[in-house]
């Protein structure tokens, strides 16, 4: 019974494994009364079964709460792939992976995560049509992570706005976690706007590279800090772009910065216990789901063909929402993730009375012909 308690707040859990191609892989299913469940795929060497399963829970959670703040027509999901990205692809291992989400039968939508790109899901989609974010050359709407970057950018001048009354990025120092699709592109744009950097990334060519752009546009303002080190960097905003579960009891001890806002899943360890520290400790956490849903923006966008200005125009909400989550907090006394959660749970609980959950009899609202 360990494991149904472990998955109480589920609908559904996928275990996949296909010795042929190697597949070894979660596909959580968390809850569709929006609609059928979305969310990327991550592939990561995870050290154990139970760790892989315990992310696969939490970023499917997730999801349910993005899905939802970001008022689109789907409800949470995620895949994990045990294994490791600069080893372990293969163009048979995505496409075993796309014949079990076709299995699903239109419950579960995914796409590119951590670890994966848009291009090993063009063989996935050669097993099912419950793909998203594919290259553009294929019909999709290309890199997500673009929107996911401009949600960010979007977060932080929010957070400045509520912080000094003025929404300007530029002239404040970042201390970024992360030089990945996201990180660097949160980067560049700060650079470009005559920001102050300290990264981190366990890769240190993306650091140089970082650093080979900075020079190219006269802004050389990037430093590289050691691993944790980032988190005792005094700087305006603490910019999470890599794992999740880094704000912590000690990360929060050596924080020295006005702002969390980042692109990572499930940055909190404890969503609750940690949301509250923050607040204690004054610092202003732009909660994840909100922040990092330009990717999600895009991805359920592409099912009514793509157009990058509705997915840049729905994007730029990020912004207001934030702001209005900000206010619930402060005007109630609570923490910011509350605040976020209570909205969302209140727009699901409402919407249930309508959907109890998806099945592919019902007719998504997202194939009605505009
Ligand atoms: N790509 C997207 O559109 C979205 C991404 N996210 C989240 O944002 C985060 C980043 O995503 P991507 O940029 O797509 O992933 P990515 O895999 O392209 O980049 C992650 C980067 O973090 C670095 N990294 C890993 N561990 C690190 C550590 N301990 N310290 C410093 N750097 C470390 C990696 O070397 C890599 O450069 C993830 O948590 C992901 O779930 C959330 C929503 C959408
Ligand atoms: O739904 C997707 O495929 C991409 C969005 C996603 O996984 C996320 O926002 O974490």
């Amino acid at each position: 019974m360990d494991l149904f308690n472990q998955i109480s707040e589920h609908e559904q859990v996928v275990f996949c494994n296909d010795p042929k191609t190697g597949l070894k892989a979660i596909i959580a299913i968390h809850n569709t009364t929006l609609g059928p469940a979305t969310g990327g795929c991550r592939m990561y060497p995870y050290a154990s079964f139970d760790q892989a399963l315990n992310d696969a829970l939490r970023l499917s959670r997730g999801m349910t709460y993005k899905c939802a703040a970001a008022d689109v027509d789907f409800g949470g999901g995620k895949t994990v792939i045990i294994g490791d990205p600069r080893k372990d692809k293969t163009p048979e291992l995505f496409r075993s992976l796309g014949q079990y989400i076709d299995s699903l039968n239109g419950r579960y939508y995914t796409g590119t995560d951590m670890g994966t790109s848009p291009e090993d899901f063009v063989h996935a989609m050669k097993e099912t049509n419950c793909i998203v974010g594919i290259p553009e050359e294929y019909g999709g709407s290309g890199d997500s992570s673009i929107p996911t970057a401009q949600g960010v950018i979007y977060g932080i001048k929010a957070t400045n706005q509520v912080l000094d009354g003025s929404n300007e990025i530029g002239t404040k120092t970042y201390a970024i976690q992360g030089l990945g699709k996201v990180g660097f592109k949160v980067a560049v744009q700060l650079l470009e706007e005559g920001a102050s950097l300290y990264v981190s990334d366990i890769n240190s060519a993306a650091v140089e590279e970082l650093k080979k752009f900075g020079k190219g546009i006269g802004n050389e303002a990037i430093k590289e800090v050691e691993g944790n080190d980032i988190y005792g960097i005094e700087a305006d905003v603490f910019v999470p772009c890599a794992l999740g579960g880094i704000v912590s009891d000690e990360s929060i001890e050596r924080l020295n910065v006005k702002a969390v806002v980042g692109s990572a899943n499930n940055q909190l360890k404890e969503e609750r216990r940690h949301g509250d520290a923050l607040r204690a400790k004054g610092i202003l956490y732009a909660p994840d789901y909100i922040v990092n849903a330009g990717g999600l923006i895009q991805v359920s966008d592409e099912l009514y063909g793509p157009s990058k200005k509705r997915v840049m125009d729905k994007t730029k909400a990020i912004y207001t929402s934030l702001l209005e989550i900000y206010k619930t907090s402060e005007n109630h006394g609570i923490s910011t993730v509350e605040a976020a959660n209570h909205f969302v749970e209140n727009r699901i609980e409402a919407r249930k009375q309508r959907n109890s959950f998806f099945s592919h009899h019902k007719r998504p609202k997202w194939n009605i012909k505009h």
